[in-house]
């Protein structure tokens, strides 16, 4: 059995205070879930803020990017260690505006997993097509390319912890969410892509989440699909009760 994780990615939203006022109301709502993995990923500067806040819930940490190097002369940069010093558990790594805005490649992104499970973070690995590409018919050619891109050379025991985020470009921030047919289909054609690369066991193990416009009143559908695992969640994750009735999809 997978279990589901709602996780909310605050994007470059909520300074300190904002983000704990947003805690301090979502705690309370989805205290006593134990059935599905909450997880909120705030700005950097916010992190060592948050498990204070965090702490008696069941809410994990997660950074929005990490570099691959440890320490050296990389201005600008935050490596795994300084993400666990802050209090971060997980990690999201290749999310389309990274790749999109900050030239976030394949290989980038296969570093940054590589280095984020060697520093004990769970990754939440981001992958989807554009507008563009679903046009022209090259969904599962994009697809296949970012997960072996993502994943080559991972054993699989270092697979194990990773979550996969589906987020088609189209539908971030649009409103305009993927049918419950549409992100099916590209669920298990991801998890078929996994399974070729690390055999069948391993990637039914895996937990996909969907990501793209997901809120209350959409989620219900999206998680009865056999191989979507959760949700990441972008704008419906900056207020209390959006995200609190997301994480309660099943109730
Ligand atoms: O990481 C989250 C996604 O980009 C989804 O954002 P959205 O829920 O605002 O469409």
């Amino acid at each position: 059995m997978r279990k589901p994780v709602i996780a909310g990615n605050w994007k470059l939203y909520k300074t300190k205070d904002e983000a704990l006022a947003l805690i301090e109301e979502l705690a309370p709502l989805v205290a006593g879930v134990d059935n599905v993995e909450v997880v909120v990923a705030p700005v950097f500067t916010v992190l060592p803020a948050l498990p204070a806040a965090l702490a008696g819930t069941s809410i994990s940490l997660a950074a929005q990017d990490v570099f691959w190097e440890e320490e050296g002369a990389f201005t600008g940069e935050v490596s795994p260690r300084m993400l666990l010093d802050a209090g971060a558990s997980h990690v999201i790594i290749g999310h389309s505006e990274r790749r999109q805005y900050f030239g976030e490649t394949d290989q980038t992104v296969n570093k940054k997993i590589k280095a984020a499970l060697k520093g004990a973070l769970v990754p939440i690995f981001c992958i989807g097509e554009t507008l563009e590409a679903r046009e022209a018919g090259d969904t599962f050619k994009v697809l296949e390319r970012q997960v072996q891109g993502g994943l080559e050379g991972l054993s699989e025991t270092q697979l194990a912890p990773v979550i996969i985020a589906y987020e088609p470009v189209w539908a971030i921030g649009t409103g305009k969410v993927a049918t419950d047919e549409q992100a099916q289909e590209a669920h298990a054609f991801v998890r078929g892509v996994v399974a070729k690369m690390f055999g069948q066991a391993a990637a039914d193990k895996v937990r996909i989440l969907y990501g793209g416009s997901v809120k209350p009143d959409n989620v219900k559908g999206l998680m009865s699909c056999a191989d979507i695992d959760g949700a990441l969640v972008g704008g419906a994750s900056l207020k209390g009760a959006s995200f609190a009735s997301i994480v309660r999809f099943g109730e």
